[in-house]
């Protein structure tokens, strides 16, 4: 499943991102690349263990946990914590077809998670820049997504995907992946359309309705059924 969400970050959050991402350094951005990918990947990143890519990242994490439709979604065990790139269209920047590793260690923290949910959260508005669209694959064909800057968009890191090349101005965007309770993502996509049916019962007839009740204990269940914690 592929899920966005708007307005993870403000527009305010977002130009103080900006600003101090813009007076940083940059490096290549093959340094946390696998084999595959570091022959396909033509971007920059922030430095993965500097102090500004963790300060910006903690407040991703922080935005992120008190977002009630992330939390559904994503029903995050350990998320790792977020990288920072950009493509820029003078260095004809772009990142080719790949597969996300399977699993990722943090170097300062020791922190080791299995990739379920692969994250894009798009810094730069969709007018200032051209291409850069993130192109994921799945069973039902190919799907491009370009989102205004603060939104976020959730896919399966079992997904071959891609960023067309930046043909105008500069794409920056922030990306991590996060270790799911429910690993299965068809068993995770119904965990949320249940959840999100539930919601809207729960508005039309309240929350001690005896069905929406009795839909509410199934919701449960079925994560203490499927969750590993
Ligand atoms: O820039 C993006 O949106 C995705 C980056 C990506 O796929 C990766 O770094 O593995
Ligand atoms: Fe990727």
């Amino acid at each position: 499943m592929l899920t966005c969400l708007p307005g993870v970050l403000s527009k305010d959050d977002v130009a103080d991102f900006r600003r101090i991402m813009d007076a940083s350094e940059w490096e290549d951005g093959r340094s946390t690349a696998g084999a595959q990918s570091a022959m396909v990947k033509r971007n920059e990143q922030l430095p993965p263990d500097g102090e500004v890519a963790r300060k910006l990242g903690n407040r991703i994490i922080s935005a992120l946990t008190s977002n009630p439709r992330f939390i559904a979604a994503a029903i995050p065990l350990q998320i790792f914590p977020p990288l920072f790139n950009r493509y820029a269209a003078d260095s004809g920047h772009h990142f080719g077809l790949h597969v996300d590793n399977a699993i990722r260690g943090d170097r300062l923290t020791g922190l080791r998670i299995r990739t379920d949910l692969s994250v894009t959260l798009f810094l730069a508005e969709p007018e200032d820049y051209d291409g850069g669209e993130l192109v994921i694959e799945d069973t039902y064909g190919s799907h491009e997504v370009k989102l205004p800057a603060g939104d976020c968009v959730l896919y399966p890191s079992t997904s071959l995907h891609l960023v067309t090349p930046v043909t105008r101005g500069t794409r920056v965007a922030s990306f991590f992946w996060l270790q799911s309770m429910i690993r299965d993502d068809q068993a995770r996509s119904m965990i949320f359309d249940l959840d999100t049916a539930i919601q809207a019962l729960v508005e039309r007839l309240g929350r001690d309705d005896p069905e929406t009740v009795k839909l509410t204990g199934i919701y449960h269940n079925l994560i203490r059924y499927w969750a590993e914690v």
